[in-house]
């Protein structure tokens, strides 16, 4: 087996999260190519927990102001207007974000930590999906991604789990190269 030249490695290697995204993002046909990747996920007894939510042009603003009021409610409104502001332009670092909620359902033989695996690995093929065709990202969560507010901007039930934000643009800069790792800190063997 040829291992060199291998393009869907080479794109795992290279991936990198960048901070602050710009136009263009993705066509919509290049969106469904990535999303339909995303959900050849793992998924025992195919329960399809997964959940996409895209923002854009005005839900990114939208989404801003229900960052803010989530901040709100947990600080009692305390809030200085450097923070007020820097809220409310979270969600426009990049021109699009992909919300990744886990749906998780009921199953005598899957339990809830399955399926949000199988969210975690939908969010990875999305990321590499989102990459091989140009496009770079970010996955951000933050310590309102399940705040009251933002579960009910996003309409999950209870047990369902916001697993973070896939921020998507375009970036020229170029990041470094990964570290090397030593995969005897992390790989056993056993014979
Ligand atoms: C579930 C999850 C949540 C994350 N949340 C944040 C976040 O809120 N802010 C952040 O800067 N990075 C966050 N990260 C890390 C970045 O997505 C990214 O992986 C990290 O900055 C390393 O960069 P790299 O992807 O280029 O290796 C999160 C990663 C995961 C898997």
């Amino acid at each position: 087996m040829n291992i060199s030249n291998n393009r869907v490695i080479d794109i795992m290697h290279t991936r990198r999260s960048i901070a602050k995204l710009d136009l263009p993002m993705p066509t919509e046909e290049e969106l469904n190519t990535a999303l339909t990747a995303a959900m050849t996920a793992p998924d025992h007894k195919r329960l399809r927990p997964w959940r996409f939510i895209v923002l854009r042009d005005d839900a990114l603003v939208d989404f801003g102001q229900v960052l803010l009021r989530a901040e709100q409610a947990a600080t009692d409104g305390s809030l200085s207007d450097a923070a007020c502001q820097k809220l409310l332009n979270m969600p426009l670092r990049a021109p699009m974000i992909i919300t990744l909620i886990a749906q998780i359902k009921e199953h005598e033989k899957v339990p809830s930590f399955e399926q949000l695996l199988s969210m975690g690995a939908a969010a990875q093929n999305l990321l590499l999906s989102l990459e091989s065709m140009g496009y770079r990202t970010v996955w951000r969560t933050g310590k309102l991604c399940n705040a009251p507010e933002v579960k009910a901007y996003f309409r999950t039930a209870d047990q369902d789990i916001i697993c973070g934000f896939v921020y998507v643009g375009s970036s020229n800069i170029q990041m470094p190269c990964r570290d090397v790792l030593d995969l005897s800190e992390f790989v056993e063997y056993r014979y």
